[in-house]
């Protein structure tokens, strides 16, 4: 049985049959004087899909952020503590911060497409990389797109502006530039709430398909959205991971008061 560490001791999560593929270690985050996160402990496991529920301000979005180095953009920012990607330090001064980029892809709440083609959108990755050959280039364009399930309602028209899309579409669109460098996590930040209702559930069944090739970690202030798509579910509050749990049981059997209470909407 593998136990994680929450602010109320021990909760009952057993990882023992998954491949651990990110590990926080005593992660300690301060912006300035004030500290967001609160010393974090937990083991997010390979090709599951992981949501991080909790209250506005509860640092959700901070802690997803270290997941790539995000927060290394932010000058008052300082880190404690490490995150093992497959075992390895991703804050030792040795790491490559564009590779681990590379290899940790991230989504925004708001869409956010290159004022380019759509087709040159989902190239841009590879052509960063140096990648001009234009078979290898429609080959990967196709195949992200179908990946990001957009193919069929761009096929024709891959060389319009991306910003002729729907907000919907948009979005499938940067999923597709994410994938198209085939990072192994995707980490998605509130990536349904600027959408209606059909196109989020569109992001929703297509998170379920991409969580058989990559790692997914998401933010959600959606409860629902969580249940819906997550395997794993974090509930954090004021910067601690008060409650980490097996989605089924966080939203039918909470162990901690406070996760009760959140989820039946007592607070936040
Ligand atoms: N760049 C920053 N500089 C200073 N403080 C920040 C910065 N980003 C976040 N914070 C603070 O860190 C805390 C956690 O914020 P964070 O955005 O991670 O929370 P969250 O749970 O994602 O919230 P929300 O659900 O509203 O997006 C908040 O008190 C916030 O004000």
């Amino acid at each position: 049985m593998t136990t994680q560490q929450t602010l109320n001791g021990y909760s009952e999560l057993n990882l023992a049959d998954e491949k651990i593929k990110l590990e926080v270690k005593d992660l300690r985050l301060y912006y300035a004087e004030s500290q967001a996160l609160k010393t974090i402990n937990m083991q997010i496991p390979e090709k599951r899909v992981t949501a991080f529920i909790g209250p506005s301000g509860c640092g959700k979005s901070t802690l997803l952020r270290c997941f790539n180095r995000m927060n290394d953009l932010v000058d008052i920012c300082r880190i404690e503590g490490q995150i093992l990607l497959d075992g390895q330090n991703i804050y030792d001064k040795t790491v490559d911060v564009a590779e681990l980029r590379r290899q940790v892809g991230m989504v925004f709440q708001k869409p956010n497409p290159f004022p380019k083609t759509i087709y040159e959108n989902v190239a841009y990755g590879l052509r960063l990389q140096g990648v001009n050959d234009r078979r290898v280039l429609d080959e990967v364009v196709e195949s992200s797109l179908k990946g990001a399930a957009l193919w069929n309602e761009v096929k024709d028209r891959l060389h319009d502006n991306a910003f002729g899309l729907s907000g919907g579409q948009q979005q499938r669109l940067v999923i597709a530039r994410a994938i198209a460098i085939e990072p192994e996590v995707l980490l998605l930040d509130e990536p349904a709430s600027a959408l209606d209702p059909i196109s989020t559930l569109k992001i929703e069944e297509l998170i379920n398909e991409l969580k058989n090739r990559y790692t997914i970690v998401i933010v959600t202030h959606n409860m629902q959205q969580a249940a819906r798509v997550s395997d794993y579910t974090a509930f954090m509050y004021m910067g601690n991971l008060v409650e980490y749990a097996a989605t089924n049981k966080m939203f039918t059997n909470p162990s901690q008061q406070q996760t009760e209470d959140y989820i039946t909407g007592r607070f936040g």
